[in-house]
């Protein structure tokens, strides 16, 4: 068993011009590349087994994350099959002189964990044994039923 808790993660990157387009915003596709590597993480923090992934709910860019911005991406599980792995993922801009932060984009990521053999392989029981934990669990559900 883990707890939903110990599977939340957060990663900071700023955001450098090899990261943006020539408007000075950050190309979507390294949002979705640090969003599923974050996803990845806390999939396999939860399940001690290599994770891959195997699908990647819709993804709205709300906000463009600017030139020099923080972009703070946050991942935790929220749900679990026998072998898959369900993760709540989350990206905020931040402007670092001001402290302002927004939401830019929210998606859902479902891994696989796999054995040596490259095989889908068990994974242990999601616990959720704080308040907090079930606020994120509860946040996460609603979510993902409103992007069907
Ligand atoms: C080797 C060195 C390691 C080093 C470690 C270091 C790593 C450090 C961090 C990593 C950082 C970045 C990591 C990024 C992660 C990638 O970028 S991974 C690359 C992109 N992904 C891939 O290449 C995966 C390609 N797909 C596959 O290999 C296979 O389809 C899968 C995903 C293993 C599934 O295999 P399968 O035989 O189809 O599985 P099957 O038995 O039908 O279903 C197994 C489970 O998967 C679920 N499932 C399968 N497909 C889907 C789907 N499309 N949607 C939802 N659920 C699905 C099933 O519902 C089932 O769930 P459970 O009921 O068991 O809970």
């Amino acid at each position: 068993m883990t707890d939903l808790m110990e599977t939340y993660i957060e990663n900071r990157t700023l955001v450098q011009p090899n990261h943006t387009n020539m408007l000075g915003k950050t190309h979507g596709g390294n949002v979705m590349k640090w969003m599923d590597e974050v996803g990845a993480m806390a999939a396999m923090r939860f399940s001690g087994e290599t994770c891959v992934t195997a699908r990647v709910d819709r993804m709205n860019f709300d906000l463009p994350i600017r030139l020099g911005d923080s972009a703070l991406v946050t991942a935790y599980v929220y749900d679990a099959g026998s072998t898959s792995v369900k993760t709540r993922v989350t990206v905020e801009r931040e402007d670092l002189r001001t402290g302002e932060s927004e939401r830019t984009t929210e998606s859902y990521f479902v891994y696989v964990a796999i054995d040596e053999d490259e095989r889908p392989t068990a994974v242990p029981e999601l616990t959720v044994t704080s308040a907090k934990g079930d606020r994120l669990r509860e946040t996460a559900l609603d979510g993902e039923a409103s992007h069907e």
